[in-house]
């Protein structure tokens, strides 16, 4: 009997992997029309432009060993930034010994190569999750019905999680009950490269949180000069309302600030809003799971909102189904 998996961003994935591996079917389903959630990107005629995360980093042994091996496939590669940091209006060296990652030359090359043939349906929103008589049921926003299923994974943000969980009101409750934080995204493409050293930089108590400078990651070479900024959960969260426009306008003035070079009006400006960028804090679920029922819930709020914490999410949600089949 095949698993329902809801999401294809790196958790879902990840479970998906581990499922597949163990000889299990799979069947994923995502609202967008292509894989990564937060990892995606925004393609462009220049090329595509890294919106979500913008980097990883690699502490847990097990996320380390899948990094190295994504690594040998091609689909990451080590980014080393000339790093500065942004504090009191002064924007200064701050280079350090933290090893970072990225997707090559896209960062949903990485979900894109989980996926590989997995079957897949994306344009799809799951609004529904339910159980018959012995098996789960699903039904989309667009009126198809999906099933029958031995288990379902939700790897969606919690807020989306939540209403799919109708059958279990326990982990409804607890994934209602995560607050994640906001985050605007923006790009700016310069036709004339910026006169700066800096590649990426941190601030503190500043609007913009994290800049970086797409040219400088692997596989991103050409031009424009694209540079993301993200704005911090303060600003975005005080800024939810505000349109596009205005947010470039904003956060393109900040940037010439935080700079510290001349920096000419973008020739093209791109802002996406996450509403669901980041969990408030972080936990130590693993995996949330009713194993009775079948059912089982991944993703970075289960852990930390990083990348390594959804991708370790999905191995424990794969893990905790796993045990319990075989018992
Ligand atoms: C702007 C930004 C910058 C970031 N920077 C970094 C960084 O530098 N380093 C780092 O480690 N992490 C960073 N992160 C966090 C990182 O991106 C996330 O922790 C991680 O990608 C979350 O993966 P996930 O699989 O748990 O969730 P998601 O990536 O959100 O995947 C969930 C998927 O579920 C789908 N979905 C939701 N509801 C439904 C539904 N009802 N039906 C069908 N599909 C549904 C969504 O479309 C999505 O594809 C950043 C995030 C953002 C937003
Ligand atoms: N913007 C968003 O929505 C984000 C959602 C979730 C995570 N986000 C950022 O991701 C990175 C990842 O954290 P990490 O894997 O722990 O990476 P890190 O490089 O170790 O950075 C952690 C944190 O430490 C500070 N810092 C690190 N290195 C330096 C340095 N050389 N100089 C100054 N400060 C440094 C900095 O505050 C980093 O944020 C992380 O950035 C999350 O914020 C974004």
């Amino acid at each position: 009997m095949t698993i329902a998996i809801i999401g294809t961003g790196i958790a879902g994935l990840s479970a998906a992997g581990a499922l597949h591996a163990a000889g299990l079917d799979v069947q994923l389903f995502d609202k967008s029309r292509g894989s990564g959630g937060r990892m995606a990107c925004t393609r462009k005629d220049f090329g595509a432009i890294d919106i979500g995360a913008q980097y990883f980093t690699s502490r847990d042994r097990r996320f380390a060993d899948a990094v190295q091996h994504w690594r040998s496939l091609g689909w990451v590669d080590e980014w080393k930034p000339s790093l500065y940091d942004f504090a009191d209006g002064q924007l200064r060296p701050s280079q350090d010994e933290q090893v970072r990652w990225i997707g090559t030359p896209r960062m949903s090359s990485i979900t894109r190569g989980l996926l590989g043939d997995l079957p897949v349906r994306f344009s799809c929103r799951i609004t529904e999750v339910f159980h018959g008589k012995e098996n789960w049921h699903l039904q989309s926003a667009e009126g198809e019905s999906f099933g029958p299923f031995s288990h379902v994974v939700v790897a969606t943000p919690p807020h989306q999680a939540a209403p799919l969980l109708a059958a279990a009101p326990k982990l409804a409750s607890t994934a209602a009950g995560v607050t994640m934080e906001p985050v605007w995204a923006v790009a700016l493409a310069f036709d004339q490269p910026l006169d700066t050293p800096v590649e990426g930089c941190f601030a503190h108590d500043s609007a913009i949180d994290w800049l970086a400078r797409n040219r400088d990651k692997p596989g991103r070479a050409g031009k424009p000069d694209i540079w993301t900024l993200n704005a911090s959960s303060r600003w975005s969260r005080q800024h939810l309302d505000l349109d596009k426009e205005a947010v470039i306008e904003q956060l393109h003035g900040l940037f010439a600030e935080q700079i510290g070079c001349a920096v000419p009006p973008p020739t093209f400006a791109h802002a996406h809003r996450w509403l669901y960028a980041r969990p408030a804090a972080s936990h130590e679920w693993g995996a949330l799971a009713d194993p009775d029922l079948g059912l089982y819930v991944c993703g970075d709020w289960c852990l930390s909102g990083r990348v390594e914490g959804a991708w370790l999410s999905g191995q424990e949600a794969a893990r905790k189904l796993l045990q319990h089949h075989t018992r």
